[in-house]
């Protein structure tokens, strides 16, 4: 998890502090509450009282209808003090409009605090950490575009399974274009952005993303399918993967210019390596199916190969090579 969505994992439902934040915006009262940064963060402190109790969200909420902040311990199990005058550093900018958030954005630009501001006029809640600033949803906005996201998820998941297994068949039987490889992997990388997006809100809604948490479970992320296709695909064997976050923008060359091959390429006839269907071979290392790869350059040649050549390589031996044997012809399966 990244920075900022450690941060929201600790305001999210089902903890002590979205509790005590809950109370404080039915109440419209505000608070600002600060977490961590000891010892530097004492620096910044004014006035207030020394507190050093467990953290129980009634108290939280009684000590936030005073002015000034509360502080919580790094670990969020002490309030440290409360009713303090936050006074940091005037150096670090901000562009925040009104004091307590003002405030809050300084302080966690200079220190290493999180730093939670409820706004008593809007009813908001605001982290600031290390100068990123992130707003929490409404629960049931949140949950309407999970909801949508699950929707979209089951979608391009289906489609990039669907699109992979006759990508998979082509390769033993026919050509593939690199037009064809190029839609598998857009499919497969908008499957994984979408999940990325759902374990946002996952995070967000804490205790209430379960359900969104189980029905994504359906859908066990294609990451590594997706790399072993790339891996069978790209121009140059090994070199690193560059592509821009929003797959969805990326039109076709610059997949084709991604995978090392040229603009207006994708009538290419490619042949794989082989990594995907050598990895779906039980238990095969990695460094056996580098060396397979290494010795028959790609899967044409590795299925021409005898049970008898591919005992051959080191490390693989016989129930090996009759397991790889098998996965490069599946129809003597049948
Ligand atoms: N430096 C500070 N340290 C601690 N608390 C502060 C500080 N500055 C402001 N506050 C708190 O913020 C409260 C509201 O201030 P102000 O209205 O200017 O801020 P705001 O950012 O507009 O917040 P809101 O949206 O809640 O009104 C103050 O009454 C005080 O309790």
């Amino acid at each position: 998890m990244d920075g900022m969505f450690k941060q929201v994992a600790k305001v999210a439902p089902g903890t002590p502090l979205r509790d005590a934040i809950d109370r404080i915006i039915r109440a419209r009262t505000g608070a600002m509450i600060v977490i961590g940064g000891e010892p530097d963060i004492d620096e910044d402190c004014q006035g207030g009282f020394r507190l050093d109790v467990p953290v129980h969200p009634s108290l939280v909420y009684e000590l936030a209808k005073m002015d000034g902040a509360i502080l919580l311990d790094s670990t969020m199990s002490r309030i440290r003090m409360a009713n303090v005058e936050m006074v940091p550093h005037l150096a670090a900018s901000t562009t925040e409009t009104g004091i307590r958030h003002r405030t809050a954005d300084r302080v966690a630009k200079t220190r290493n605090a999180l730093v939670v501001a409820i706004s008593e006029r809007r009813g908001t809640v605001s982290l600031y950490f290390q100068g990123e600033r992130f707003v929490l949803h409404d629960l049931s906005y949140i949950l309407t575009k999970a909801q949508g996201a699950v929707n979209s998820l089951s979608r391009y998941d289906r489609l990039f399974r669907g699109a992979s297994r006759r990508l998979a068949e082509a390769e033993l039987y026919a050509g593939v274009m690199l037009e064809d490889v190029v839609e598998v992997l857009r499919r497969g990388l908008v499957a994984h952005e979408i999940r990325q997006e759902l374990e946002g809100y996952i995070v967000e809604l804490g205790k209430d993303g379960h359900l969104i948490d189980l029905q994504m479970e359906e859908f066990p992320d294609i990451l590594r399918e997706w790399h072993w296709i790339w891996h069978d695909y790209q121009a140059e064997d090994g070199a690193p993967i560059n592509l821009r976050d929003n797959a969805s923008q990326l039109t076709d060359d610059d997949w084709y210019q991604a995978l090392g091959y040229s603009k207006r390429s994708g009538e290419r006839l490619l042949i794989p390596r082989g990594y995907r269907v050598l990895h779906q071979v039980p238990r095969l290392p990695d460094g056996i199916i580098q060396q397979l790869i290494k010795r028959y350059q790609d899967v044409r040649a590795l299925a021409s190969a005898s049970i008898a050549d591919l005992d051959e390589v080191e490390g693989v031996g016989p129930q090996r090579a009759s397991l790889i044997y098998r996965a490069l012809h599946p129809q003597d399966n049948n």
